[in-house]
């Protein structure tokens, strides 16, 4: 077990106990957010066919070579053709065949004009310029080529992707199953929103606050229960949410004080510790374990210092189990809108929200930093890093921060 660790160290210690969910099929209309588990790629061209993009008349580019105002030609219409059906004839030098948008192009055409780029008598159409073959046909495969890939096992399906996938003809897809993270929170203080608050007791809030995150990651969250500061009664909980989920997060009871029994309840469990205490600020008391494969993940009971240690270590090690293989924090550069005036003996995260001025990435403070707020949680979707050592920042100072979310 590690002590007082980076959280570098930490991360990857988690990822090294990750196992990937394993695969199911779903239907299209379900699929949206879903991790796929097998690469994508066009069996056919998309779209299937040649095609115009205009309502006018298809023809032989070659027939108009040495068309002019002064020299005009003129073309038979043989046929018409709308979208969604095909011409039985073939378009041979001096015809034309009427095209609506999106209709295949007819075999020997190789060119489009506009309907009102042309002058129509009856039955034929009079041309006046020349025309390159290829001209206004939309080719086969212009949006996607046959045999190309569209998205890669790893990706979130996003709402292209599924009209890709129609296109592609395909009705349900291999998807990573959904994981499912039970929450256990522990403290004789806490009460239940349906509870009276009497003295000494507060709210838990730090249940919901997860539930919500785990959802919005696209992950589904366990209500275990509430345990009170008694190791056997914390694992008690923890045993059932192995036995519910792919993996578990407590809050509360993670740090030095003598009714922290989180880590005395793993071991008590006899899950394998791998650490104690990560190096950030909020968010340094925590505690990790691993037990039947699956990851118990302390928090903190401060609901920020909970939250820290969530967005950088929960939610990356929840994306990788769910298939992502873009797990990690995007981390970018923003510019400090207003002073941090706090000294940072260790490294710490500020919540904030990302904001651009005059094209610039700033960092807007959305409230208090303390460990115990959650308020500023609220519109917050970065953290930004300030190096442990620093001294007071200024605004317009520039520092690195993860986007959360
Ligand atoms: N002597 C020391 N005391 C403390 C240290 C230390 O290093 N030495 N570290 C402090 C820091 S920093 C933190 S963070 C906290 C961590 O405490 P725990 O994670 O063990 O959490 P608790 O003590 O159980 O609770 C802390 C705080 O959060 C409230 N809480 C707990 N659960 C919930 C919940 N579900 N919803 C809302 N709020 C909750 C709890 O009532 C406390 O106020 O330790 C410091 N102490
Ligand atoms: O140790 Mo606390 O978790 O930093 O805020």
């Amino acid at each position: 077990m590690k002590n007082s660790i980076t959280l570098e160290e930490a991360q990857s210690l988690v990822f090294d106990h990750c196992s990937l969910m394993e695969s199911e099929r779903v239907d299209l209309k379900e699929s949206f957010g879903r991790v796929l588990f097998e690469d994508l790629a066009a069996q056919e061209n998309i779209p299937p066919f040649a095609r115009s993009p205009y309502d006018g008349y298809a023809f032989r580019a070659q027939d108009t070579e040495q068309a002019s105002l002064k020299n005009p030609v003129i073309l038979s219409i043989i046929d018409e053709v709308p979208a969604g059906y095909t011409s039985a004839y073939t378009v041979e030098s001096g015809t034309a065949v009427k095209i609506l948008t999106g209709a295949p192009i007819p075999e020997g055409a190789d060119a489009v004009i506009k309907f009102e780029e042309t002058v129509i008598l009856e039955n034929q159409i009079k041309i006046t310029a020349a025309y390159q073959p290829g001209e206004n046909i939309v080719p086969a495969g212009e949006d996607v080529k046959r045999g190309t890939r569209i998205a890669s096992q790893g990706t979130a399906i996003t709402s292209p992707i599924m009209g890709l996938i129609a296109a592609i003809g395909q009705e349900d897809i291999a998807v990573y199953k959904i994981p499912k993270i039970a929450i256990i929170s522990t403290g004789d203080e806490l009460v239940d929103i349906s509870e009276p608050l009497i003295p000494g007791k507060i709210r838990n809030t730090n249940c919901y606050t997860l539930f919500g995150y785990i959802q919005s990651i696209g992950a589904v969250p366990l209500i275990i229960g509430t345990a009170k500061d008694r190791k056997e009664e914390i694992a008690a909980l923890i045993e059932r949410g192995l036995n519910q989920a792919d993996m578990v997060l407590t809050t509360g009871g993670v740090s030095v004080g003598d009714y922290d029994m989180v880590s005395r309840a793993m071991e008590y469990l006899g899950a394998n510790l791998l650490y104690k205490k990560i190096e950030i600020k909020p968010g340094s008391a925590t505690a990790a374990a691993v037990k039947d494969g699956k990851l118990i993940l302390g928090l903190s009971g401060n609901p920020s210092a909970a939250l820290t240690n969530f967005h950088l270590v929960a939610v990356p090690f929840i994306k990788k189990m769910a298939g992502r293989t873009n797990y990690l924090n995007e981390k970018i550069e923003v510019t400090l809108k207003k002073d941090f005036k706090k000294e940072s003996p260790r490294r710490r995260f500020l919540r904030g929200r990302l904001v651009f001025e005059e094209g610039i990435s700033m960092m807007e403070p959305t409230g208090g930093q303390g460990n115990g707020i959650l308020s500023s949680m609220i519109g917050c979707n970065i953290l930004t890093e300030v190096p442990g050592g620093s001294g007071p920042k200024r605004s317009g100072e520039k520092l690195a921060a993860y986007l959360i979310g």
